[in-house]
């Protein structure tokens, strides 16, 4: 098999790039000089609190919205992010100390809180507002009926309501949504995938430009079908501004910001709900684990380090549509790889050996992934692509916080239908052992 690298995404190697974990590293890719005030709905998580910090470390004002909802997430699975995060208190307090700049924190549930939010961005009155408030994990969101719904009613209801409170607020900020490229589908595309918009030609001959086709994988991936669809309405119908950016997985764990002070840093999720495939594979590496391929690890898919995660978000914020253009769309990723050939990199490093188990998911066996990434390299994005001297940066986070993983995490613990979860009936959460 081919390893599905896409030519037409412009990279660059992170060796090429001479990553250090410093201000200057991190300096700005961006277009525009402006600095803003940006609520950033999620800035509790994962990829929130690192863009958190890299906005304000642009120089931007920054408010974060966080309900707290992976923290109990986190506590409902019995599981904890193997880095020991702080509460959001502290983690503002940390970065005042470094950095000298306030982050406001407020802990308010958009799917839920409806008239806090409209009163909120009246007060702050933000140029843009990002949105990262969301339930993440496909695996999670296949886990049960409880799991689906409140993935649905979370995702779909909080986005709508960002939707209706910029308009009663009557503030016109500018919508930046994290996607997916799971929006897309995995199945063999047969072409370069495009950013968002694809041409079509209708029965009669009639040429349009439209959507491209949603195709997701699982209920989370459905979500953002669903906000997709509200984001075009809400522009077509109220003159919005909204960029949608459809991001591959993510991986790594800090960022030149989250590394300046151990209370700052990220958190990271090594079980089998919310550790996403290339950080688990790394932690399973680092604890001699055999690594966890699903079925024959044929999917191809995008990735994105964390840093450019944050670095998109700027280069998203500094370019608005403007009133009345459509919804802009970027393919939030740096590269393309086949998930055999990511633990294969993963097993050359550290000499664990990959273990190909029954597919907890249903997807293709194989497919082949070519995606568009145009629009933020021409807005002066240089990508950092999968590289063993970044592969040590995660090394070292997993060894330094081992003894805080629990073994029986590490297996898939959600199953997409009932026959994938007979297939998978033989996996013992138990049998793992780490090397502590
Ligand atoms: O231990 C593992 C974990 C995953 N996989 C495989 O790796 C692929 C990716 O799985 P993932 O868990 O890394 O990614 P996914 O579930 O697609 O979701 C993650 O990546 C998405 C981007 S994308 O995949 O749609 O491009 C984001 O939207 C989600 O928030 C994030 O959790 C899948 O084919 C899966 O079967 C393995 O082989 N072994």
């Amino acid at each position: 098999f081919t390893t599905g690298f896409a030519p037409s995404v412009v990279t660059k190697s992170a060796s090429a790039f001479s990553f250090t974990l410093n201000a200057e590293a991190a300096a700005a890719t961006t277009n525009g000089t402006d600095k803003k005030k940006v609520i950033i709905l999620g800035g509790d998580g994962f990829c929130g609190w690192p863009t958190s910090l890299y906005l304000s470390d642009q120089g931007h004002d920054v408010v974060i919205v966080d309900n707290l909802s992976r923290r109990n997430i986190d506590t409902e699975l019995g599981c904890d992010s193997l880095t020991p995060i702080q509460s959001p208190s502290v983690r503002v307090q940390a970065w005042k100390e470094v950095s000298g700049k306030d982050i406001k924190f407020v802990n308010l549930d958009v799917a839920k809180e409806y008239d806090l939010l409209v009163q909120l961005i009246k007060e702050e009155q933000p140029d843009s507002i990002v949105h990262f408030a969301e339930q993440r994990a496909a695996p999670y969101s296949m886990k049960n009926s409880k799991c689906k719904r409140y993935t649905v009613d979370n995702n779909v209801s909080g986005s709508n309501n960002l939707c209706c409170a910029v308009i009663d607020s009557e503030v016109d900020a500018h919508i930046v949504h994290l996607g997916t490229m799971g929006v897309y589908g995995y199945g063999t595309s047969g072409g370069e995938i495009p950013e968002g918009y694809i041409d079509v030609i209708l029965p009669g001959g009639r040429e349009q430009n439209i959507l491209h086709p949603a195709y997701p994988g699982s209920v989370y991936h459905a979500t953002k079908c669903l906000d997709a669809l509200l984001w075009q309405f809400y522009q077509k119908n109220d003159n919005l501004r909204v960029t949608d950016l459809h991001q591959g997985i993510v991986w790594g764990t800090n960022t030149p910001q989250t590394i300046r002070d151990e209370r700052l840093i990220n958190r990271f999720d090594y079980d089998g709900d919310y550790g996403t495939v290339l950080n688990r594979f790394l932690m399973q590496g680092a604890m001699g684990v055999p690594l966890t391929v699903y079925g024959t690890g044929g999917q191809t898919r995008a990735f994105i380090h964390v840093t450019d995660t944050a670095r998109c978000i700027e280069i998203a914020i500094n370019n608005p549509p403007n009133a009345g253009e459509r919804v802009e769309i970027f393919n939030q990723i740096a590269e393309t790889r086949r998930v055999r050939d990511v633990a294969e990199m993963v097993a050359k490093q550290t000499g664990v050996e990959a273990n190909f188990l029954p597919n907890p998911r249903q997807e293709a066996a194989e497919n082949e992934l070519d995606v568009s990434n145009k629009k933020f390299c021409n807005l002066g994005l240089d990508p950092i692509t999968l590289d063993e001297e970044l592969f040590s940066e995660v090394t070292e986070v997993v060894n330094k916080y081992k003894h805080r993983c629990d073994p029986t995490k590490i297996l898939p613990a959600s199953f997409w239908n009932k026959k994938r979860a007979e297939e998978c009936a033989t996996l013992d959460p138990t049998s793992v052992k780490v090397e502590v």
